[in-house]
């Protein structure tokens, strides 16, 4: 009872005139989130560091019926960006109703190198802005009872090869963001938490990285995208994307932890790896 009674529906006005935040918008499942986004009538601030592209985003999301399409260009290392973001909700759209983080910088799909450096700098941009990012939205989403979605990656729950790094600053998101909620919710603050647990999906970059080593096929990334949003609108506590390669292995992963590393290396050419 209490499983079916709590499932609302999804509907895409529940995205009307809602203001949203969307990073790393200029390429992949960030841009196919702000165009989903920009259909249902929300009001769309998209950022990334390539402003052209972020340009030509905003004018598609105009022209797909966006209540309103807006960017601000900048790296998420830079501080200044994160409150230029922020000081543009608060000053044009007058509040925020979504924060979505998605961003993720440039990694390798290899054995792990040894670069410490590597590793900082990547946790600076796929955590640590995070983190900034949600600090200063925090006010904005208090007052509308907003929500926070957080892409994640089956990477983030289970121990993958040639991902190191990467696959780091994804477990530091969950620890931080499951946290963090269980806080709100002794708190009552009304801001909702959703963590998205992808697999491999066909964006450019993950489909030139990673297609010739791996077995498995990417999933779509426009589908992908409005599953996001949907998780995101109806506040739930984890997407899972796609379920079936998602959600089903982590069934092994507490009681058969080396069943699945076996399943999962087994999915693997890792011959076919470029040398490093
Ligand atoms: N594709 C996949 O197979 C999977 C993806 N995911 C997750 O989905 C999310 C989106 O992935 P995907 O669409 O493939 O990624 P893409 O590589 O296609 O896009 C990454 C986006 O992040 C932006 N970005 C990169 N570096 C910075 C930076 N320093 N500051 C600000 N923005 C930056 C890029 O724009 P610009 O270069 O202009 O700054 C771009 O818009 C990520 O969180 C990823 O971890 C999870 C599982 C699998
Ligand atoms: C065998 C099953 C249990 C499921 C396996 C799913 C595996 C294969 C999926 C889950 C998460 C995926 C990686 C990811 O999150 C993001 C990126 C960044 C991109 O630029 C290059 C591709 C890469 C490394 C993906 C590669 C494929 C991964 C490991």
């Amino acid at each position: 009872f209490c499983f079916y009674s709590s499932r609302e529906k999804f509907k895409p006005e529940m995205l009307r005139g809602k203001r949203v935040i969307v990073t790393g918008a200029s390429a992949g499942i960030g841009e196919q989130m702000a165009y989903h986004l920009a259909r249902m009538g929300a009001h769309v601030l998209v950022t990334a560091r390539t402003e052209a592209k972020l340009q030509q985003v905003v004018e598609r999301c105009r022209a797909l019926g966006a209540g309103s399409a807006r960017l601000v260009s900048g790296s998420m290392e830079d501080t200044a960006t994160t409150q230029q973001l922020v000081e543009v909700a608060e000053a044009e759209l007058g509040g925020l109703d979504m924060l979505i983080l998605n961003h993720v910088g440039k990694s390798y799909f290899n054995y792990f190198d040894g670069d410490v450096g590597h590793v900082q700098k990547l946790l600076d941009i796929n955590f640590l802005s995070y983190v900034a990012m949600t600090v200063s939205a925090l006010p904005m989403l208090k007052r509308s009872g907003g929500s926070i979605v957080v892409v994640s990656s089956m990477a983030g729950k289970v121990g993958f090869p040639f991902t190191v790094p990467y696959s780091a600053t994804k477990f530091a998101l969950d620890g931080f963001f499951s946290s963090l909620r269980q806080e709100f919710s002794i708190q009552s603050v009304n801001v909702s938490i959703t963590l998205c647990i992808l697999g491999f999906i066909d964006t450019e970059n993950a489909v030139r990285a990673a297609s010739d080593v791996l077995l498995i096929s990417p999933a779509p990334k426009e589908e992908c995208a409005l599953e996001i949003i949907k998780g995101g609108a109806l506040r739930q506590r984890e997407v899972y994307y796609r379920y079936a390669s998602t959600k089903l292995p982590l069934l092994l992963r507490d009681w058969a932890a080396e069943l699945l590393d076996l399943l999962v290396r087994q999915r693997y050419r890792a011959e076919r790896l470029r040398a490093a």
